[in-house]
């Protein structure tokens, strides 16, 4: 690391970051890492030890785990199981493929993140083992199991498919809206699994394994909960579930992975609440990024017409009752019981807490009711319409009959009267200003109100106020939308995501699905063209404290060029990630459930495509030392849609026409994302991958640590060594560190969480003793990648050299604080103290930087600081 000079230290972040470094190196235990080592592994171990009791809890594992919980239990779990002796897998690409899967997580978001999918693995995990199951299923079937929990959320951005439909996003484009995300997930997983290698080491189970992955993990869309809970109401009632048969097998796995996916609320209460105040933690920032871009908010996203309890009452009542009581029913298991008894109790008190707060809403009502109450309200009170519906969880099939009629491309006229096929009411009552208190008087729901967003021609609300409804709002509700819209007045995601619902294909609906492209004056990033657009998504992408840095560095904003997922994105993963869909647009079968056959099909075809590295230029592979997936398959200008993949057809790999692009200068860089603004589209690019990224020297800035798969020991030739980025040892200076220092007060935790222990299970397969070789591969921060497997011959050859650089550990401490911590929104960039701060840094990498521009970096940024601004910090205090 450079020695810069060492500035004052203002920003709250960074003074909290400096705290927390003062005090590790005090610790003594912190410099002798074999004792931490121990520690830490004693606790892994007793928390794996007991990984199929009920009462896990995924945030103690992911604590004591250093933030590695997800190769550390699914790496248990394939050596428990047996998998890795029965498939003879390397453990070493085992432990690559469930790194790769975690740090396709986003971190950053509260809920879909990599803890969650620990969750749901180890639920479903506990659900192989009921009796009824373990008794037929195969190795293959668990082995397909877990990789389908584990990466049934991969790469979730923290927005659901309504936002992505609602924004136009490119996944949205890419799977015609229907399943986007569940789609994006398997893709992503088969990427994964690519990548890492273990894809090869099971060649001859890879269709089946694929098949079964893929079909678990687009189970997992909620939208088809009916779906799937309406064929297992008729399997029970006929009895007609035998699960020695394959196929039933296989459905009832898919109803095991939706039952783990929405365990939560059936877990022990502190679990459970935890896991609920996370998942609305994310649904209100969507409705925060929904009202920053004046889009409808989403009912159950609405922080102000709605609560937590509210959303987990009916969350319980509509999704997890219904299923969870099949479940039971089916199973009829101590597991089932304890769940459906867990289920009740956490129900009641959220019921309870729901009355309490209605209590009170009541209360405040009646006392500022009367002088708040404007002559254009009605005077009734909003009391239940606020709470939730089905349709606000699952939404309804559209009835085909009184269908309205899909609105015609709108004028800029007609945009001022609405923006989407969301219902408009006529009876909403002008709000213009007031406090949440305020609206409290409203008879309707706010979210309907709200619903009432102004295009962008107009003036764009404040947080404080309220548009009002226009003249043309007014008459097209008296035109006969009422009913519609009172019948979907929770769910605005009804509208728009029933048109690309199962219920109703494309195919079946010629009219496209009214979408923010077509409707917004925004365009999505990648069509737009205008200053003005640009600076308005921008506003929104990047937060008060970026734009102030911005402005002191005096960047503009028009860096933002190329559509991306919504949160920014972690541009190493998206490379990789995109590398698994960007075939997708390929492929006019672009696999849904229904097509299963054509989509496998065309994705083995492709996948078989991909393996052939001879094909892969000598750079690329030599450069990075290991395979990349070279499915995505760009044609060679890059100008039009990536060209088919058929077997035998000349293929481009874009990687290789991508870095050669990427090299040329500026200027040339600069022409080509206002190109791809204008014209190009969503498939010119992949997935949330600036040009600039493509580097290898980008590569290795994701998240702050070294990507797994890069090789620290050589140093990437692609990789500058001054001024452009980071050099090799920067990258092993960055790598995670391992022990978090906090782990004492998680043991009693941990003793807690797990004290209600379900009763052991044995399986066919019989479990491997875990204590033999675990720790030899499950060290957080030394995925050894590289090593080739006869690496594990020795603890110590292991646990001692986490930097696989063969360096003494001195300084470990200082990494530690490079970790990412999953399950939070990442502090700091946000904070308005650290604006100086950042603009600072910023100003500070330009004059380091020749090669990259301070506001590339900002534009880099996944809601945390960006890796160059850590480096930085780390060498100036
Ligand atoms: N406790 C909860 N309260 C409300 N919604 C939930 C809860 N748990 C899960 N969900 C929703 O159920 C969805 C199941 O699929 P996902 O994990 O993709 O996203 C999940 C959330 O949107
Ligand atoms: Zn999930």
């Amino acid at each position: 690391m450079g020695s810069s000079p060492t500035p004052q230290c203002s920003g709250k972040f960074l003074t909290m970051h400096k705290r927390r470094r003062k005090r590790l190196t005090t610790r003594s235990l912190v410099q002798d890492h074999a004792i931490l080592d121990d520690i830490h592994h004693g606790l892994v171990q007793r928390i794996l030890d007991r990984c199929s009791a009920w009462a896990f809890n995924a945030f103690t594992l992911e604590t004591v785990a250093g933030g590695r919980s997800l190769p550390v239990l699914c790496v248990h779990l394939f050596h428990w199981y047996g998998l890795l002796d029965h498939f003879q897998l390397d453990v070493v690409r085992v432990w690559k493929l469930f790194t790769l899967i975690e740090e396709g997580y986003h971190s950053t978001n509260p809920y879909h993140n990599s803890i969650h999918a620990a969750d749901v693995t180890q639920a479903m995990h506990c659900f192989l083992l009921e009796e009824k199951i373990r008794k037929h299923i195969t190795p293959l079937e668990i082995m397909a199991s877990l990789i389908g929990a584990v990466a049934h959320d991969l790469d979730h951005p923290g927005v659901n498919q309504h936002f992505l439909i609602t924004t136009s996003n490119h996944l949205a484009i890419l799977y015609q809206n229907m399943s986007v995300l569940e789609n994006h997930h398997w893709r992503s997983a088969v990427g994964c699994l690519l990548e890492s290698g273990v894809a090869e080491q099971l060649r001859p189970y890879r269709d089946e394994l694929e098949q079964q992955i893929r079909d678990l993990i687009l189970a997992t869309d909620i939208n088809r909960q009916q779906e799937f809970l309406s064929k297992f109401k008729k399997h029970i009632d006929e009895g007609t579930l035998d699960l020695r048969v394959p196929e039933n097998r296989h459905f009832i796995l898919q109803i095991a992975l939706k039952c783990a996916d929405i365990s939560n609320p059936t877990r022990p209460w502190d679990i459970s609440r935890k896991w609920s105040l996370k998942v609305c933690d994310e649904f209100f920032r969507q409705g925060e990024f929904e009202r920053q871009l004046n889009l409808p908010i989403t009912s159950i996203c609405d922080q102000q017409s709605t609560s937590v309890a509210k959303i987990q009452v009916g969350f319980f009542r509509f999704v997890v009752t219904p299923l969870f009581s099949e479940w039971h029913r089916f199973m009829k298991s101590t597991l089932s019981t304890h769940m459906i008894q867990l289920l009740d109790s956490n129900r009641k008190r959220w019921e309870d807490q729901e009355k309490n707060e209605q209590a009170e809403e009541t209360q405040t009502e009646l006392s500022d009711a009367e002088p708040e109450i404007s002559e254009d309200e009605e005077p009734t009170k909003r009391s239940s319409d606020a709470s939730t519906s089905i349709h606000d969880f699952i939404p309804a099939p559209p009835p085909k009959e009184n269908r309205r009629q899909s609105l015609a491309v709108p004028t800029l006229e007609s945009l001022g009267v609405r923006r989407h096929s969301v219902p408009v009411h006529m009876d909403i009552p002008v709000m213009t200003t007031g406090s949440p208190q305020k609206h409290q008087h409203c008879q309707l729901p706010r979210t309907i109100y709200r619903r009432e967003s102004l295009p962008a021609t107009a003036s764009i609300r404040t947080s404080q106020g309220r548009s009002p409804v226009s003249p043309q709002t007014e008459s097209r509700a008296s035109s006969g939308l009422r009913e519609e819209d009172e019948l979907l007045h929770f769910g605005s995601q009804s509208s728009v995501i029933s048109s690309g619902s199962p219920y109703h294909s494309s195919e079946e609906n010629p009219e496209r699905p009214l979408s923010a492209e077509n409707l917004l004056p925004e365009p999505s990033i990648a069509s737009m063209s205008s200053n003005a657009a640009i600076s308005r998504l921008t506003s929104v992408l990047q937060s008060a404290a970026e734009r102030a840095a911005q402005a002191t560095i005096g960047s503009t904003t028009k860096c933002l060029t190329r559509q991306q997922t919504f949160p920014p994105p972690q541009p190493y993963m998206r490379v990789r990630y995109m590398s698994a869909t960007v075939e997708m647009t390929t492929c006019p079968e672009t696999p849904h459930e229904g097509d299963s056959r054509t989509s496998s099909i065309s994705s083995h075809e492709n996948i078989s495509a991909s393996d052939n590295t001879q094909q892969c230029p000598p750079q690329v592979s030599q450069a990075q030392n290991y395979t990349i997936p070279a499915i995505a398959v760009l044609s060679p200008n890059n100008s039009r849609p990536p060209d088919l993949l058929l077997p035998g057809e000349p293929k481009t790999f874009c990687n290789n026409n991508k870095r050669e692009t990427d090299t040329t200068n500026g200027e040339k860089e600069k022409e080509k994302r206002v190109k791809l603004s204008e014209s190009s589209g969503p498939f010119c690019e992949k997935e949330n991958v600036d040009p600039r990224r493509l580097q290898a020297s980008s590569l290795a800035r994701r998240r702050g640590s070294a990507p797994v798969a890069l090789p620290l020991t050589k140093p990437d030739e692609n990789m500058p060594a001054a001024g452009g980025g980071l050099t090799a040892s920067d990258i092993q200076a960055l790598r995670r560190g391992s022990v978090p220092i906090e782990i004492a007060g998680h043991i009693r935790n941990f003793e807690e969480d797990n004290g209600n222990e379900s009763s052991g299970h044995i399986i066919n397969i019989t479990p491997v003793e875990t204590n033999r070789t675990f720790w030899q591969y499950q060290r957080r921060g030394s995925a050894p990648v590289d090593l080739p497997p006869s690496g594990f011959t020795s603890r110590y050859e292991f646990t001692r050299h986490t930097s696989l650089n063969g360096k003494a550990c001195r300084g470990r401490s200082k990494k530690m604080l490079r970790r990412r911590s999953s399950g939070g929104i990442d502090p700091g960039i946000a904070d308005v103290s650290g604006t100086d701060l950042l603009a600072r840094f910023c100003a500070q990498l330009h004059r380091r930087s020749t090669a990259e521009s301070p506001d590339s970096l900002l534009a880099r940024r996944r809601g945390s600081l960006p890796i160059e601004v850590l480096t930085v910090g780390h060498s100036v205090f």
